[in-house]
């Protein structure tokens, strides 16, 4: 692939190849090519889709994601051995354009305790692997595994051996995370000084995290001259990771100016979307202090922040969420939150100051965040609708559960008595699960329909002691109610915490009520 601008980096995305290859288990055709259609959205350059001499299964998501894509060129990997090389000919050829990516590693301790060969010949073997590739495509990549460790003199020879015999991108990659950005750095410069034919092809890197420096090391290569990074999203790959799509697209976008200009053809507003699809096919939750994807990365729960974010977002956020597609920040109330915070809430919600005394409810909001951890907006107008001591008042109580569920043949069926108020009432019913079924009771008993949106099980503890705890949330009339349940029993679990979002509905029902009737008056 030429693409004629010093400026622009290339985004080589590797989530299908080296991002699979940390997955607990492997993707099927469908998936990748589910995932591949994404990344093409999303503007990478070259979407690295497999290793076809891997598996039947590889060689044909392989060929799939040839066969689909709309912009990005189509990669397969292979050794530096001819039968890998023509896997990867088989599962491109027909297609206008396709690379193959081969690789050898060139380092010592990789040279002669894994390949048990010398030097000479792992130069031979790129050479002869490079130029096998070019008789099937004029797009070849060559990397030289472990190059982060390989010493320059060898790594010079290697890379010009390769350019020589045809490889069009060489890519230096850091295999094991080892090395620091400097030293990262150098080793791209040096090369650029000392290769004679650099010039004649791209260069790339491909960065490991298991120091924490794929990206500054992705970064650093970028101001010695590469022009290609290879990346994933999420930072998946081989164990800590690989250098993540989402960091250096933003990076380079952010800090363009100390970045020389360099930009990448990444739409950044597809970001998010391919991070939690990514997340959800491959089942490798995206941790919530990740940047620029996690949970956490537009959060903001202390009150010195959320003043900061409210007067002006850029005081605490350098990016906005919106540039990465999320739809907005959060602001999550706590017991470190300010008057700032609680004021703007109960402004949203359509309360001026002058109606209440700020000191007093954020004397009881704290009190209740010490208690709760986390305070939402319907709490939040709850203080000013009841006394101290109703505030927390519940109209649901679960007296007690009974489910049958089993394997085949067995319809989940569950019976639930709730304290409704001074009364007590049971109801029965089925579902397609255990927890179908409860919560199926639980909307008959409440009235309360709500759309469950997210439910969520975590174990607290472990061994004899350790809980299963539900978080669910829940949307009822267009605004959105969080519970949360624990116990040793996750169905009671799960039981408790849609009643818990039941206790604040019927809450803000009240309230909902009473304003409407000093509207009437
Ligand atoms: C740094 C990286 O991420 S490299 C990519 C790693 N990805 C993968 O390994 C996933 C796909 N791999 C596979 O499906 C299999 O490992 C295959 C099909 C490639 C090979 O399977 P097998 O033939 O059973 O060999 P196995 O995986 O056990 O061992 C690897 C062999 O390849 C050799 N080898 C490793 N890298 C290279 C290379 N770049 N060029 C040539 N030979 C290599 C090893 O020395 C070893 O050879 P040996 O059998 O003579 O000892
Ligand atoms: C195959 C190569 C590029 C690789 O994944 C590595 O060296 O980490
Ligand atoms: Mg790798």
């Amino acid at each position: 692939m030429a693409i004629n601008d010093d400026k622009r980096v290339i985004i080589f995305d590797t989530t299908l190849r080296d991002g699979e290859q940390a997955l607990q288990s492997s993707l099927s055709p469908k998936q990748k090519l589910q995932i591949a259609m994404i990344l093409d959205q999303l503007g990478v350059d070259v979407i690295e889709a497999g290793f076809p001499i891997s598996s039947p299964g590889d060689m044909e998501a392989v060929r799939l994601i040839g066969q689909n894509l709309k912009n990005a060129t189509v990669c397969g990997l292979s050794r530096a051995v001819d039968k890998d090389i023509d896997a990867c000919y088989e599962a491109m050829k027909g297609l206008d354009h396709y690379r193959i990516h081969t690789f050898i590693a060139t380092s010592d301790i990789h040279v002669q305790d894994k390949l048990k060969k010398s030097f000479d010949d792992v130069v031979e073997m790129a050479v002869r692997a490079v130029t096998r590739a070019r008789k099937y495509t004029d797009d070849v990549e060559f990397s030289c595994e472990d190059a982060g460790r390989t010493p320059i003199d060898h790594l010079c020879r290697t890379v010009e051996a390769a350019i020589k015999a045809g490889a069009t991108t060489v890519n230096i990659p850091d295999t094991v995370g080892y090395t620091l950005p400097y030293e990262f750095g150098n080793i791209i410069k040096s090369l650029f000084d000392r290769v004679p034919n650099i010039d004649k092809a791209v260069i790339s890197v491909h960065c490991h995290n298991d120091l924490g420096m794929a990206t500054a090391n992705s970064l650093t290569a970028l101001q010695n001259g590469a022009r290609q990074i290879e990346v994933a999203v999420n930072g998946l790959g081989e164990r800590a990771g690989n250098c993540s799509l989402e960091e250096v697209a933003m990076t380079i976008k952010t800090r363009s100016e100390y970045m020389g200009g360099l930009y990448t053809g990444i739409v950044s507003t597809n970001i998010a979307r391919a991070s939690q699809v990514v997340a959800g096919v491959c089942n490798e939750p995206v941790p919530p202090h990740k940047a620029i994807v996690g949970s956490n990365a537009f959060a903001h729960s202390s009150g010195i922040h959320q003043d900061g974010v409210l007067k002006n977002r850029s005081t605490y956020e350098i990016i906005t969420p919106e540039s990465v597609g999320f739809k907005e920040n959060n602001l999550h109330m706590t017991a470190r939150s300010g008057r700032h915070m609680i004021k703007s809430c109960l402004a949203s919600l359509g309360y001026d100051e002058s109606t209440y005394d700020l000191d007093d409810v954020y004397a009881r909001f704290l009190k209740l965040a010490d208690r709760k951890g986390q305070v939402f907006d319907y709490d939040l107008e709850a203080l000013l609708f009841f006394s101290p001591d109703k505030e927390e008042e519940t109209q649901f109580e679960l007296e007690s559960l009974n489910v049958i569920s089993g394997g085949k043949n067995v319809i989940p069926t569950a019976s639930v008595r709730l304290k409704i108020g001074k009364r007590t009432r049971t109801e029965s019913g089925t579902g397609n699960g255990p927890v179908d079924a409860v919560f199926n009771c639980i909307t008959r008993l409440t009235g309360i329909r709500c759309e469950l949106t997210n439910y969520v099980i975590a174990a607290k503890g472990s061994g004899m002691n350790a809980q299963g705890q539900v978080d669910v949330d829940v949307m009822y009339q267009g605004r959105q109610y969080h519970g949360k349940g624990l116990s040793t029993d996750v169905i009671e679990s799960s039981a408790l915490a849609l009643i818990h979002a039941c206790n604040s509905i019927y809450r803000a029902r009240i309230i909902a009520d009473e304003k409407l009737e000093n509207k009437e008056k």
